[in-house]
Parts: C-alpha cells; structure tokens; sequence
C-alpha cells in the first residue's frame, strides 16, 4: 500500500476494497466516508468487507435461496410472479433493455420480494401504479421451509446497512449526516436475486448473463457466490473491468438515481454479467439489495461542481416516476 493511500482502502483500484470496520470511531469515520466518495466519483463502485453482516446469516440466504432455484421448474413455477405479485420469473427481463438496446433475453432466472410486500393490500396498493413494483405483494416458496424467514431477517440486516451507508454517503458529500434519512422512512426497497443456471448449450450471439445496464435506484448491496466471478464494470469507452468475487465481501454500487440526485458528481456505472467459458458448467448466484428511497420522495439534484454551461442540468423527480419508467422498458 502507497504512504498517501487511505488506511482504510484495502486495494485501491477502480472498484476499490473498502474496510468499514473501523466506522463507528469519529477519527476514521470521515476517512471511510472520504474513501467512498472517490470511488463513487471514479467508478461508482467499491467492494466493502469489515461491514458487520454476519457470515451465518449471507450463509443461510445463499443456501436456502440457491435451493429453491436447484427445484424442479413446477415447483418454482407455484411462486410464479404475475401481476401485483413479486416471486419467480423463469426469465429475468433483459436488463439492456431499460437502455433501448435490443438484446436476446438474459440467461437468468430471478426471484424478488420487497420490503413493501407484506402490507395489508389496501395499503400497498396506494403506493403507485402497476409498474411501481414495490406496490407487488410478496409470495414465498414453501419449500425450503425456512426461505421467507431467512429472506426476512436478511433484508432487514440490508436495510441497516444500506442506512449506514448513506450516513457515509451524507459526510462524504459534506452533508449533515441525517441528511438522507426521511427520503428513506417507508421506502420500497427489494432483493431480486439473480440465478444463472448451467450453461449447457451456447449463448446467442449478444446473449449475457446480464446484459450491459445501470441500476436504476439509489443504492445496490450486491452478494456474489463466492470466487466464480463474471461480473465486470465498464471503464471508459470500452475497458470492461472484472469484478473480484471475494469471500465476506459485498459489491456496493450506485444507481442512477443517486447519480441524479448528487448532480452528476457521483456516477452510476454500466456493468454486465459475461457468460462462462463453454467448459464452465457451474450456475452463479447473486442476490442484490436495492435501497430505493420512498416511493413519493422528491428527489432535487444538488448544484453541479461549476456553473459551466457544458454541465448537464438535472430536474426533479419523484422516486415512483423515475423508477416506473424505467422498469417499463424492461418488461414491456
Ligand atoms: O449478478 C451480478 O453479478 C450482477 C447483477 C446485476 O447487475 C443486477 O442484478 O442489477
Ligand atoms: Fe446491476
């Protein structure tokens, strides 16, 4: 490590290794938080570890939840996603698509719930329109039995750790540390895991795991099966850049939406899943965290660094707009 390298950056790449260990003391609190936002302005990624989940609970989630996906498609058909319902999609969408690229379908399987879902319906459905997905009620696979309380206490963990986060993402921008907290008081955020079964006969052409996109929301927690690699990051033009999977570790990444709402300063980077070499016949698991503010909350873009005209302008938006019409492109 270089002597003007921070002591808490453990790699400093483009996606950066972060150690978050040490950010409940004041001294290195703001030396975290310093670190993040130059990786948020460089790549908009980093790869936290020191981040307090407990490696039984990441345990069990992977388990329980790569289980279901070992079951035979009947069975995982029963949890089926269909209108207002999260679960299982034997296709997950083609992710390019919220970029009007048209692309062959990912080669992906996905199953969502969101921290909205178990709402009386009532409620829920007075959270916005049908593609306002957090409006969806969550559906649980009976087997194995133990998914919904696992995924439960799972996204529970995510969520105060995606709260802290945003406390670093608050002094990193030289903001009160609270400065984020009520766009988050009831927000809709959601885990959609990404299933990539075996590959057994070869991709089409321009066919991914996941097709090059943005994530569209605020902030993404992403959990990788450990060491089997395939996510990459795009920098520049055209340098596509692998992503280490590193066992304990999370990939945190922002999405458009918080590169909106910090004016620009902060990017929200495109990212793709290739697909393994033809002798690879193992499947990948990953399960991403969501942190989307609350479905009504504006979102008013900070100043841009400089007044220069050649600066892009952003409006304001509220977060159910912004993100309807994005999951629109995908699935319409
Ligand atoms: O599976 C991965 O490594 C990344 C998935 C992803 O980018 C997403 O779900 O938005
Ligand atoms: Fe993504």
């Amino acid at each position: 490590m270089s002597s003007d390298q921070s002591t808490v950056t453990v790699t400093d790449d483009f996606v950066p290794v972060i150690d978050l260990s040490a950010r409940k003391e004041p001294g290195k609190r703001t030396e975290i938080a310093q670190a993040i936002g130059t990786a948020l302005r460089r790549s908009g990624f980093f790869i936290i570890v020191g981040h307090g989940i407990p490696k039984d609970l990441t345990d069990r989630m992977f388990t329980v939840t790569n289980r279901f996906f070992k079951l035979p498609e009947p069975e995982k058909d029963l949890v089926a996603s269909r209108p207002g319902v999260s679960g299982y999609r034997r296709a997950g969408g083609t992710l390019a698509r919220s970029l009007d690229q048209k692309t062959p379908p990912d080669l992906c399987e996905t199953f969502a719930a969101h921290v909205t879902g178990e709402m009386d319906d009532e409620e829920r459905l007075k959270l916005g329109n049908e593609w306002a997905s957090w409006t969806h009620k969550n559906i649980w696979p009976e087997n194995p039995p133990e998914f919904r309380k696992v995924w439960q206490e799972y996204m529970t963990a995510m969520g105060e750790l995606a709260a802290d986060l945003m406390h670093l993402f608050a002094i990193a921008l030289d903001l009160d540390e609270k400065f984020f907290d009520d766009k988050f008081d009831h927000h809709g955020s959601s885990i959609a895991v990404n299933y990539y079964p075996p590959q057994l006969t070869p991709p089409l052409p321009g066919q991914w795991r996941r097709g090059p996109h943005t994530d569209f929301g605020s902030l993404t927690i992403l959990y990788q099966e450990d060491n089997r690699g395939g996510l990459q990051v795009l920098q520049g033009e055209d340098h596509w850049r692998d992503v280490s999977a590193i066992p304990g570790s999370f990939v945190v990444n922002i999405g458009d939406l918080m590169a909106l709402w910090t004016g620009g300063r902060w990017v929200s980077t495109m990212h793709r899943v290739v697909t393994p070499h033809p002798d690879d016949t193992s499947s990948r698991l990953t399960i991403p965290y969501f942190y989307l503010p609350n479905h009504d909350a504006s979102i008013e873009p900070m100043r841009p660094f400089t007044d220069s005209p050649t600066v892009e302008r952003y409006d304001t938006v509220t977060v159910s707009e912004w993100v309807s019409r994005k999951v629109q492109k995908i699935f319409s």
